[in-house]
C-alpha cells in the first residue's frame, strides 16, 4: 500500500492554475524526485503533499499513522532571534536531549549543537534541518531544493547522505530539486512536472522521454551526458549504492 496518494490535484493562486490533475503515489522505501522549470507547481505539490497547504480539488489521503519530515526550501528566521542548534530542533516540538543529538549525530553534525543558526554555512544549516525533519522518525522525508546554494561536491554529499538515510531507517524519501544530473542518479523514480505530470519514471525513461528534453534538454547537455555515462555500465552484483555517481570520468 501507499504510503501518501493523490488524485486529481488542483491548485490556483489568484485565479491562475498552478497545477492541474496530478496523480501521485508515494510507496514505502523509494527516493522520488520531483524536477520541472522555476513556477511549475514544486513545492506546491510537495507542500499539498506535506499537509501543510490545501488543495482546492482532488484527493489526498496518507497511511494511518504516517509520518512526515518536512525540509522547507528555506528558513524563515527572525533576524533579531539568535538561536543555538539545540534550541532549534526545540521547534515546533520540545524534543529530549538523547533525540536531538542522534539527529544530529544521524547527519553528522552532533559538534555543531552549541552553534548559532547565524554562523552556519550553507551544507551547515542544511545538515541542521534535515536533523529537525528526522526527529519524528519519519515513514517520509520531504525536502524542497535541500542543496539549493551548495557546490556540486556539497550537494552530491547531501545526497548521499540522503541514500544512506533511506537504507538506515527505510523511509521513502520525496524531494524537489534542480540539480538534475546528481539528483537522477540518486532517485528510483523521477517526476518531471510542469502545471500537470509530464512524464514520470525511473531516471532512464525520463531523461529519455520527449517531454522532459522539451523542458530540460537544451539546457542540460553536459548534465545529462554526466548522467547518462554513469548508467552505460553494468552494475556489479555485489556493488551497493554508497559509491558516487556524481564523478566525471574519462572514457
Ligand atoms: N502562496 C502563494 N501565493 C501566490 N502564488 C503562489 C503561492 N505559492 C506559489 N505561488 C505561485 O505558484 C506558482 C508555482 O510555484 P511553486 O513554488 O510551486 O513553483 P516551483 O516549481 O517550486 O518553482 P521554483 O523552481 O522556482 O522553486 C508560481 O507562479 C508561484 O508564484
Amino acid at each position: 500500500m501507499s504510503l501518501i496518494e493523490a488524485r486529481g490535484l488542483t491548485k490556483s493562486f489568484g485565479g491562475d492554475v498552478v497545477l492541474q490533475g496530478v496523480n501521485i503515489a508515494i510507496d514505502p522505501s523509494e527516493i522520488v524526485t520531483i524536477v520541472g522549470p522555476n513556477g511549475s507547481g514544486k513545492s506546491t505539490l510537495l507542500r499539498m503533499l506535506a499537509g501543510v497547504l490545501k488543495p482546492d480539488g482532488g484527493e489526498i489521503s496518507h497511511a494511518a499513522g504516517l509520518t512526515i519530515g518536512y525540509v522547507p526550501q528555506k528558513l524563515e528566521l527572525e533576524a533579531s532571534l539568535p538561536m543555538t542548534v539545540r534550541r532549534f530542533l526545540n521547534v515546533p516540538r520540545r524534543v529530549s536531549e538523547a533525540a536531538a543529538e542522534r539527529a544530529l549525530e544521524r547527519v553528522g553534525v552532533k559538534a555543531l549543537k552549541g552553534r548559532s543558526l547565524e554562523g552556519l554555512s550553507g551544507g551547515q544549516m542544511q545538515r541542521v534541518l534535515l536533523a529537525r525533519a528526522l526527529i519524528v522518525e519519519p515513514d517520509v522525508l520531504m525536502l524542497d531544493e535541500p542543496t539549493q546554494g551548495l557546490d556540486q561536491p556539497g550537494q552530491a554529499e547531501f545526497y548521499r547522505l540522503i541514500e544512506d538515510l533511506r537504507s538506515e531507517l527505510g523511509c521513502a524519501v520525496m524531494m524537489v530539486s534542480h540539480e538534475l544530473h546528481v539528483v537522477m542518479s540518486a532517485s528510483d523514480r523521477v517526476i518531471c512536472l510542469n502545471g500537470h505530470i509530464c512524464c514520470e519514471g525511473t531516471p532512464e525513461i525520463v531523461r529519455n522521454a520527449p517531454e522532459y528534453r522539451r523542458l530540460f534538454g537544451s539546457g542540460t547537455q553536459g548534465a545529462l551526458a554526466l548522467y547518462r555515462h554513469e548508467h552505460d555500465h553494468v552494475h556489479d552484483e555485489n556493488c551497493g549504492h554508497n559509491h558516487a555517481h556524481d564523478h566525471e570520468d574519462a572514457h
